[in-house]
C-alpha cells in the first residue's frame, strides 16, 4: 500500500525583488509502506519545501497529497492536528528546532499533549521515558535542557519527539548534515534500526548521495523545483539516465559508514568495527 501519493504538487514564494520563486514545480511521487525514498538535489532545488508540503506543514498552490489513503488537503485544521501524530518530521538543525527553555521531558511530551494520546501526565511521562530509551537516552536526560546536550544527543531528542506519537511516516530533512562524521553514522544507524523495528516509512532528504545510496531503496532527484528522475538507488546512482544526476554524483562526498542492528545480527556481528554506535 502506498503511504504517500503526491501528484503534480506546486509551490511558489514571493522572491526578494518582487518576482515569483517556484520552489516545487509539478512534482509527483509515491512511497510504499516501510520504504525509504531519498530526495536529492543541490541546495535550493526544493527538497525541504517538498518535504513540508507532503506533511502539509505548508500549503501547496496546487496538486494533490494523499497520506495513508487520506486526502490531506481536504482535512480541516482540527482534523489535520489529530492526524499529525501519524506523520512527523525530523529537522536538520536539532538545537534550533528544540525550545531551549523546556526540559527534554517537556519537549518530547508536547506532541502527546497536542495529539491527546494519553489522559494522564503519568502515562505521558512513561511514554516519554520509553521513547527516549529507544533512541539511546537514559532517564538522566529527562530534566536536562537542550543546551546541556551534544549535537548527537540533541538530534536523538528530535527523533524521540517525532517518534513519541508512534507515527507511520517520517520526513527526515537532512537529519545528520549538521553533525560530525562519526556522530552522523550513529544517528543513521539509529534511524535505520527504527525503520526496521517500527516498520516506519521514510522520506529522507539529503545532499549526501552516498548516504542516500546506503540508506534508501529508491531515490528522487530534483533540480530547480522540478522532478529529474526517480528509480531504485542502485539504478539512479549507478547508471543515472539524466546528465544532472551524473553531475551531482561527480560532486559527491565519500560515504558515511553505518550499519543497522539488523545487518549486524544478519552478519553474526553485534559489535560494529568501523564506527562507534554509542551515545554521542
Ligand atoms: N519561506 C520561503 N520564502 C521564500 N522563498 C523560499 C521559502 N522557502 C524556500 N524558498 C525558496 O524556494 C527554493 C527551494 O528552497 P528549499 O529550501 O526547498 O530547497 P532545498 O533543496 O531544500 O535547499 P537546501 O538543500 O539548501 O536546504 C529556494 O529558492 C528558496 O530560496
Amino acid at each position: 500500500m502506498a503511504v504517500v501519493e503526491v501528484n503534480d504538487v506546486r509551490k511558489t514564494f514571493p522572491g526578494p525583488q518582487g518576482q515569483t520563486v517556484t520552489a516545487v514545480d509539478g512534482v509527483s511521487l509515491s512511497v510504499e509502506a516501510g520504504e525509504c525514498l531519498g530526495v536529492i538535489g543541490e541546495s535550493g532545488s526544493g527538497k525541504s519545501t517538498l518535504g513540508r508540503l507532503v506533511l502539509r506543514l505548508m500549503e501547496p498552490d496546487s496538486g494533490s497529497i494523499v497520506l495513508e489513503g487520506e486526502d490531506v488537503l481536504a482535512l480541516s485544521r482540527r482534523e489535520l492536528r489529530r492526524r499529525r501524530r501519524r506523520w512527523q518530521i525530523v529537522f536538520q538543525e536539532p538545537f534550533a528546532s528544540l525550545n531551549p527553555r523546556l526540559t527534554i521531558r517537556q519537549i518530547v511530551e508536547e506532541p502527546l499533549i497536542v495529539s491527546k494520546m494519553y489522559k494522564t501526565r503519568a502515562e505521558r511521562w512513561k511514554k516519554v521515558a520509553r521513547t527516549l530509551e529507544e533512541v539511546g537516552l537514559s532517564g538522566e536526560f529527562l530534566d536536562r535542557r537542550p543546551a546541556n546536550l551534544s549535537g548527537g544527543q540533541q538530534q536523538r531528542v528530535g527523533i524521540a519527539r517525532a517518534l513519541v506519537t508512534d507515527p507511520t511516516l517520517m520526513v527526515l530533512d537532512e537529519p545528520t548534515s549538521s553533525l560530525d562524521l562519526t556522530i552522523r553514522a550513529s544517528i543513521l544507524a539509529l534511524l535505520a534500526d527504527l525503520r526496521l523495528s517500527r516498520g516506519l516509512t521514510y522520506i529522507f532528504i539529503s545532499h549526501d548521495i552516498e548516504t542516500v545510496r546506503h540508506f534508501c531503496s529508491r531515490v528522487l532527484v530534483m533540480r530547480r523545483g522540478k522532478f529529474v528522475e526517480i528509480g531504485t538507488s542502485r539504478q539512479v546512482l549507478t547508471e543515472p539516465r539524466e546528465p544532472y544526476t551524473q553531475a551531482l554524483m561527480s560532486a559527491a562526498m565519500p560515504p558515511v559508514p553505518y550499519e543497522s542492528a539488523a545487518a549486524r545480527r544478519d552478519s553474526g556481528r553485534e559489535a560494529v568495527s568501523h564506527i562507534q554506535v554509542g551515545n554521542p
